[in-house]
């Protein structure tokens, strides 16, 4: 699928990393670094902007390694990019850790998925059809 794209960044194009990837990664831009002090959160620029067809999402997700290693991940994950935003992509991180941590220029710091997505109509009902899980949940199931 073609999707339209402004780059703004002084970054090539958010590319898989490898063939079957199924996320983009997405460059900070930054005029100096930035940083995050423990459970400090900021916005981080991308530069990039996108047209999504109808029909479809981008999530915001964050990168593994930045979790594990550094204890940075994205606050609102997956964040949601609409279809029909034409504003800057930005990428709201947070610092979990319990150190400072500096995200530089250029620094990859999340990950985007693009998705397919229902639009439903409501068929409001006065009851809804029964089933055996009913209203069991939180860890409901094997219990004696
Ligand atoms: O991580 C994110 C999340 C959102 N957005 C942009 C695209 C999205 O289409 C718009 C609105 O996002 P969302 O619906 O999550 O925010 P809201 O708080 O509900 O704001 P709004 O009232 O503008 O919808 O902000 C980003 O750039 N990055
Ligand atoms: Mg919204």
């Amino acid at each position: 699928m073609k999707v339209k794209i402004v780059n703004k960044s002084p970054f090539s194009l958010p590319e898989y990393q490898t063939e079957l990837s199924a996320g983009l990664d997405l460059r900070a831009v930054l005029e100096d670094g930035v940083r995050l002090a423990p459970l400090e959160r900021k916005l981080v620029a991308t530069g990039l902007y996108i047209e999504l067809p109808a029909g479809f999402e981008a999530q915001i997700r964050p990168r593994s390694g930045m979790a594990f290693k550094q204890g940075i991940t994205v606050l609102n994950s997956p964040g949601t990019i609409d279809a029909d935003y034409r504003g800057e992509l930005k990428v709201l991180l947070v610092n979990l850790s319990n150190q400072e941590v500096v995200i530089e220029h250029g620094d990859r710091v999340a990950q985007m998925v693009i998705a397919k997505h229902e639009k439903i109509e409501w068929v409001e009902s006065e009851a809804l059809t029964e089933t055996k899980r009913g209203e069991g949940g939180y860890g409901s199931t094997g219990k004696k």
